[in-house]
């Protein structure tokens, strides 16, 4: 089982966290709050009373989880190809496997690593949604004191399996928009890259922002009861699962509460998958 693609996977995924967190803090709180009125609103209100370390709150626990993640997210994708077609990552721009193979590769990637993302992220999340200002002597104590409270908290109130609240939500929005997200990369590698060759940089940059946009448009429906089933329980247990939460979530809101969000996904979802691809791609050719 070549190593090297999940080294590549661990780097290049922290390289493109980073990067996005900011997008996603305000995400998350357009997702499961109501006191913004929008994107600009949001971001203007978290500068105003968290500073800019509000937007990097919950950051921590990602990044270290980050190693894990996207590691077996694209050590499980390349090794899958490996099974299905016998070809390894520098082979495959000779060989290139079918669409079929790609998305199947991709949704097994993408099954596996939500379920080794799910603590780490309920713990992102619940860090995200404290609108306390960052710790000033005074100023009023968030519920938790930092990701390693959060978990220890969570554990005591709820065990093991609290710490996988929201984790089939989490697991039903990323195995198929994981295959979506390797397809539309794939695709538009060939796409404008001529046969047999390696895709340049600007190629890379390109296919990798929009295989971002084109699988996080495709996961923001889904992205929004898994934020909604982790938040749930903080106080009071209010679904009683993931389709309860989605028929609510309409009924009160309407089909739009699919939609919370789309836009700031889209907008940090380009960048972040634009390197985080540049940097897989480049990490291997230089270990190939
Ligand atoms: C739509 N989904 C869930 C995905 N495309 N997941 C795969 C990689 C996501 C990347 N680390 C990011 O944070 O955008």
């Amino acid at each position: 089982m070549p190593v090297e693609e999940f080294v590549a996977g661990w780097i290049s995924g922290a390289l493109g966290l980073v990067l996005g967190h900011p997008f996603d803090t305000v995400k998350v709180r357009l997702q499961t709050q109501t006191t913004y009125r929008g994107i600009v609103d949001c971001m203007v209100k978290i500068y105003r009373h968290e500073s800019l370390l509000g937007f990097f709150k919950g950051m921590s626990f990602p990044l270290a989880s980050i190693a894990v993640v996207n590691s077996v997210l694209f050590g499980v994708y390349s090794n899958t190809l490996l099974v299905l077609t016998a070809t390894s990552h520098q082979e495959r721009r000779a060989q290139p496997p079918s669409y079929t193979h790609i998305f199947l590769a991709g949704c097994t990637g993408g099954f596996l690593q939500a379920y080794c993302l799910a603590p780490f992220d309920l713990i992102k999340v619940r860090l995200q949604n404290q609108t306390e200002p960052v710790a000033q002597p005074g100023s009023p104590q968030p519920q938790y004191q930092g990701p390693v409270h959060c978990a220890a908290s969570i554990f005591r109130e709820e065990g093991y399996r609290g710490l996988f609240r929201g984790a089939w939500a989490l697991m039903l929005r990323d195995t198929p928009t994981v295959g979506i997200y390797f397809i539309t990369y794939e695709g538009l590698c060939r796409q404008y890259t001529p046969e047999g060759q390696n895709p340049s940089s600007a190629t890379v940059l390109v296919a990798g922002g929009f295989a971002g946009i084109a699988s996080w448009v495709a996961a923001t429906p889904l992205d929004v009861i898994k934020s909604r089933m982790q938040m749930d329980g903080l106080r009071r247990r209010v679904y009683q699962g993931v389709l309860d939460c989605m028929v609510s979530s309409v009924r009160q809101e309407g089909l739009g509460v699919f939609f919370r969000g789309v836009t700031i996904n889209s907008a940090r979802a380009f960048p972040v998958n634009a390197v985080t691809f540049l940097s897989y791609e480049y990490l291997l050719r230089w270990w190939g």
